[in-house]
């Protein structure tokens, strides 16, 4: 388990000048992994639907800020907000699920060292129990990021607000990521940075592949949306921060309850582009979601050996 965990992770972070914390004891009683096998496939990838969804990446300059689309993302510009403050009641593990080893690392982790590696990240705001502090700690030593942290808040967007407040005041964009999101990819990253830099606000999604109905109270049906129009939303969600800004006033002086951050931007009436990304951008939320994860991560082992 060790040895193919130390390959594993370091061909995703083969530049890391630190090395990874040494593994912890796994904490969920109930998981035991199936064994591989070389024709296992995960859902989504590689199923050939981009192909048909695939259009030029934001036709409508108009509606943004004015930027190009050629206008590079400064370095060291980006300030994350990694949110690690929730419970995972629903993975009902004997701690949140955002610590549980994936592969003998921590789930926050993957991300943390993911954004860490990026040029145009200036800085991580972890979000996060003060007990906890010491994963990030330990995992940031030459890294060259800055790092910082802020208190969770009851629900996620009051975290993303706490969060919000400690990013540094020259910061041109906030990039907020759930670490329950270990396989997000610095390519994704990037592009959705860069949307976002161009529009003012940019989140990742995949196009939603199952049938969706609206449906009463009483479970009758009461019509079938347009699959056609449908995106599942995922983070990182990239905003510039005057936009969060005014955004967070609105939602806070009126009570609103938002479960993504460009929700917060949308009440401003301001755009919001959508950045195609990667079914493999899974949230990890229950203990079957942490097996899809590790076969993922194994897939991607398989394909570059
Ligand atoms: N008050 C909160 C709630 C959530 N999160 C973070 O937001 C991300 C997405 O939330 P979700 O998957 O819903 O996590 P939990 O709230 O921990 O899950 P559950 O609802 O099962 O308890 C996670 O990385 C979680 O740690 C947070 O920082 N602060
Ligand atoms: C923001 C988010 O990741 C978009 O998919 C998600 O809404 C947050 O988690 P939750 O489980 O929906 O609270």
């Amino acid at each position: 388990m060790a040895l193919r965990f130390d390959i594993l992770f370091c061909r995703r972070f083969a530049s890391l000048p630190s090395s990874p914390k040494p593994n912890s004891p796994l904490p969920f009683p109930s998981i035991s992994l199936p064994p591989r096998s070389a024709g296992d496939r995960v859902a989504g990838v590689g199923s050939g639907f981009k192909k048909n969804r695939n259009r030029s990446r934001i036709n409508c300059i108009a509606e943004g800020d004015g930027r190009s689309q050629n206008e590079a993302v400064k370095e060291r510009s980006v300030s994350v907000v990694l949110l690690a403050g929730g419970q995972g009641k629903r993975m009902g593990a004997s701690m949140p699920k955002q610590y549980l080893p994936l592969l003998g690392q921590p789930i926050a982790l993957y991300s943390f060292y993911t954004f860490s590696q990026m040029t145009e990240v200036k800085e991580i705001v972890v979000v996060c129990d003060p007990s906890y502090k010491d994963v990030f700690e330990d995992a940031s030593e030459n890294l060259n990021v800055d790092l910082k942290f802020a208190l969770p808040g009851k629900e996620r967007q009051d975290s993303v607000f706490n969060g919000f407040q400690e990013i540094d005041g020259s910061s041109e964009l906030v990039c907020i990521h759930d670490s329950a999101r270990p396989l997000v990819s610095s390519g994704d990253i990037k592009k959705v940075v860069q949307d976002a830099w161009v529009v003012g606000a940019a989140v990742l999604g995949v196009p939603v592949k199952a049938t969706i109905k609206e449906a009463n109270k009483d479970s009758f049906v009461v019509k079938t949306l347009d699959r056609k129009t449908l995106w599942e939303m995922q983070t990182p969600q990239v905003i510039k921060p005057e936009l969060l800004r005014s955004g967070f006033e609105i939602v806070n002086r009126d009570g609103l309850e938002v479960t993504d951050d460009v929700s917060i931007v949308e009440h401003l009436k301001h755009p919001v582009f959508i950045t195609e990304g990667s079914y493999t951008n899974i949230k990890v939320t229950t203990p079957d979601d942490l097996l899809l994860a590790e076969r993922i991560l194994n897939m991607e082992v398989a394909v570059a050996s």
